[in-house]
This record gives structure tokens, C-alpha cells and sequence, in this order.
């Protein structure tokens, strides 16, 4: 064989073992809840980097015209309907779950019983699927799943946890649930904790967090903002490319190197002055004034500051965004959405 016959040769072969890694180690991903605050930005994710025909969206919604542009894989799929989820996994040889359907704090002490329906039949649903089917699962809890006999500043993994939400007792019972699924069956849960999520593209579905979204609307929009938890609220907050990045790195990360199945993960804590103070060097004549609500009562039992250092240990966990960062993103992207 002639040198450049041999070269030409090696390269081929090297081609072909990307191409056969990456055909098997791309997962086939199936996201419930999807059309929330962050499923979108998930499947836009998985899209690019496992492929577009690798990532199937669903939820009980309808998909508005921008999620539609877009191309992902739309379903319909109700997490209570097991038989339908069954007819998905199957007839998309679906590898992993992504299980973001749920009633978030503040929705779910309006409506308790469909709170208990959708965060906890429809959670044991997807176990239930994941140990028939051998998926890997993930399965996001929450700030909210601490409560006022928690520390608070701050709240490591493993703790007192006596939340006072429907959506935190229903979030704990998840973390213990996929726990015990993962000892018994051996199925691969993973769990994060997320912290309240900011993001500018998708509005968040009925939180204790909410505010730290909202009032980035009316900075830009009517220059006033009344605020339902008081100045001095500190809750531990994360921007939405971090959070999704936190579970593709965590999904990727080796199983047998995994000490934990459930993590806090953090990024940045703040209080509602303290991110007035940061819009204000952008809006220089914001106004904020406070009207507190039945979100404050949540928020004081909630932690402020999440001791994250198990996550940065174990899977290298290590966020982009601090506040500053946070503030000139959320604008950046705002101004182009709203073309101003
Ligand atoms: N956004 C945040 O700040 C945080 C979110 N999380 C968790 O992350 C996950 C995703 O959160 P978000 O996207 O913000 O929630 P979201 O409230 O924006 O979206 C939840 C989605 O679940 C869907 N859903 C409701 N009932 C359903 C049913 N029966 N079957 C199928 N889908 C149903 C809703 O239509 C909605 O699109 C949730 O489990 C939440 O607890 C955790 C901590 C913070
Ligand atoms: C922190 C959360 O879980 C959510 N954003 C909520 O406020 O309910």
C-alpha cells in the first residue's frame, strides 16, 4: 500500500469509529412537560447536540407558532395516560426521560388535588416506565423541597427537609421515590435541585421565584415594578443556560462515578433590592415598589443560600452566571425578542 493510500485508509477509519461512537452514544430523549419554562430550551439543546430526530417533545398543550419554526418533534402525551407514554417509548425507542411535567409552588397550593395528580401519579408513572423500559431518568427537584426547620444558609444535601408546599412534599417524595427505584431495580434516577430559574424567551409557570422574571418585562416595558416578596428575600437563583447545561453534564456523567443521586446545584443568591439595584444600572430610572402576598410565607421557609460543593466535587458542576452576568444577559436577549 502506498503511503498516501495508507493515510487515506487510517482516515477513513477514524471517520467511521466517530461516526459509530457517536451513533451510540447519542441517546434518544423523551422530555414530558415540555412547552414550560424549560423544556424548550432543553430540546433545543438535545437537537444540537444528539441530533433533531433524537429528541421528542411532549405535553398537554398546544405548541405556540415560535416553538413550531423551530422543528422539534412535537407529542401530545398526558403523564397521568401510562399506556400512551408506553406506545412513545416503544415506538420511539426512547433512551432517557426527561421529566419536567409538574404544578410548580405557588400553582399547586391553588389546586392541591391536581398538584397531587400530575407531581405524583404522573411521577411514579415515569419511574414505573423507566424500570419496564431500562431508561435513564431525570427527575428535577427544587429549592422548594426544604423547608423553615431546614438551615437556610446554608442548606446542605442532606438535611432536615419538612416543606410546607404541596409542590415541596410532593418534590421530596420524588427525590425518595427515585432513590429507592434506583436501589431496588437498579434504574439510573438522577435528580438536581434546581434553584428559581431566570430566563427571557419563556415566561416560568406559577412559582415563589416568578418575580425575578417579571421584573425584567416591566424594567424594559413600563419602567415600574411592584414586587410580592420584600426587598430583603434572599433566594438562591440560576440562569437558564446554566440549569440546562447542569443536566446534559449530569446525564453524560459516568453512573458508577455518580456518590449521589439527588444534588443542589447553585449558582448565585440574591434578594429583590439587590437585583433592583443591578437593573437599575441599566434602566438608571426603574422604580420598584412592594406588595407582599401569600408567596412571601413560602419564600421565608425556602433556603437562601444552596451549598452546592457535592455536585462541583463529584460531576464538576460549575456555573457560568453571577448576577451582573445574569442582569446584562437577560437584557441582551430581551431587547432582540422585543425589537427594541
Ligand atoms: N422553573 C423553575 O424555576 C424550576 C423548575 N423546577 C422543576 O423543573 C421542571 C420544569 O419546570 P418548568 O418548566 O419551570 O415548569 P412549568 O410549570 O413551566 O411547565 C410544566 C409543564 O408541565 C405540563 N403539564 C401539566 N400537567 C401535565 C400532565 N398531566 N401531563 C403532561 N404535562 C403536564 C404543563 O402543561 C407545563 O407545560 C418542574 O418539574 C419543576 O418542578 C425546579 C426548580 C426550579
Ligand atoms: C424554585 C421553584 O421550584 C419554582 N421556581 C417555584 O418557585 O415554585
Amino acid at each position: 500500500m502506498s503511503s498516501r493510500t495508507q493515510i487515506l485508509a487510517k482516515g477513513i477509519a477514524k471517520n467511521y469509529s466517530k461516526i459509530l461512537l457517536r451513533n451510540y452514544s447519542n441517546p434518544r430523549v423523551l422530555i414530558t412537560g415540555g412547552l414550560g419554562q424549560l423544556g424548550p430550551g432543553l430540546a433545543n439543546l438535545i437537537s444540537n447536540r444528539y441530533g433533531k430526530d433524537n429528541i421528542i417533545l411532549t405535553d398537554i398543550v398546544k405548541p405556540n407558532g415560535e416553538f413550531q419554526k423551530k422543528g422539534i418533534n412535537y407529542l401530545y402525551a398526558d403523564v397521568l395516560d401510562l399506556k400512551n407514554l408506553q406506545q412513545i417509548i416503544v415506538n420511539h425507542k426512547i433512551d432517557w426521560i426527561v421529566h419536567f411535567s409538574a404544578l410548580l409552588s405557588a400553582v399547586g397550593e391553588k389546586n392541591v388535588p391536581l398538584a397531587l395528580s400530575v407531581n405524583v401519579t404522573g411521577m411514579q408513572n415515569i419511574l414505573e416506565l423507566a424500570k419496564q423500559f431500562n431508561l435513564k431518568v431525570f427527575i428535577p427537584s427544587t429549592i422548594g423541597a426544604f423547608g423553615p426547620e431546614s438551615p437556610r444558609n446554608p442548606t446542605p444535601d442532606l438535611t432536615i427537609q419538612r416543606p410546607k408546599t404541596i409542590y415541596g412534599v410532593t418534590k421530596v417524595y420524588a427525590e425518595l421515590l427515585g432513590e429507592y427505584y434506583a436501589k431496588k431495580f437498579g434504574v439510573d434516577f438522577r435528580c438536581l435541585r434546581f434553584p428559581g430559574i431566570i430566563s427571557a424567551d419563556t415566561q416560568p409557570g406559577g412559582g415563589t421565584t416568578d418575580y425575578a422574571v417579571k421584573i425584567f418585562h416591566d424594567a424594559l416595558e413600563t419602567k415600574k415594578f411592584e414586587c410580592y416578596l420584600k426587598p430583603d428575600t434572599r433566594l438562591p437563583m440560576m440562569y437558564i443556560d446554566d440549569c440546562l447545561n447542569s443536566v446534559i453534564q449530569f446525564m453524560e456523567y459516568p453512573s458508577d462515578k455518580l456518590a449521589q443521586r439527588t444534588y443542589n446545584i447553585s449558582a448565585m443568591s440574591f434578594t429583590p433590592e439587590e437585583l433592583y439595584n443591578e437593573i437599575r444600572k441599566h434602566v438608571s430610572d426603574f422604580e420598584i415598589n412592594y406588595k407582599i402576598d401569600s408567596r412571601q410565607e413560602i419564600a421565608d421557609s425556602w433556603p437562601q443560600v444552596f451549598d452546592d460543593q457535592n455536585a462541583r466535587k463529584d460531576w464538576k458542576w460549575n456555573p457560568e452566571y453571577d448576577l451582573p452576568n445574569l442582569v446584562q444577559k437577560m437584557f441582551t436577549e430581551l431587547k432582540s425578542i422585543k425589537g427594541l
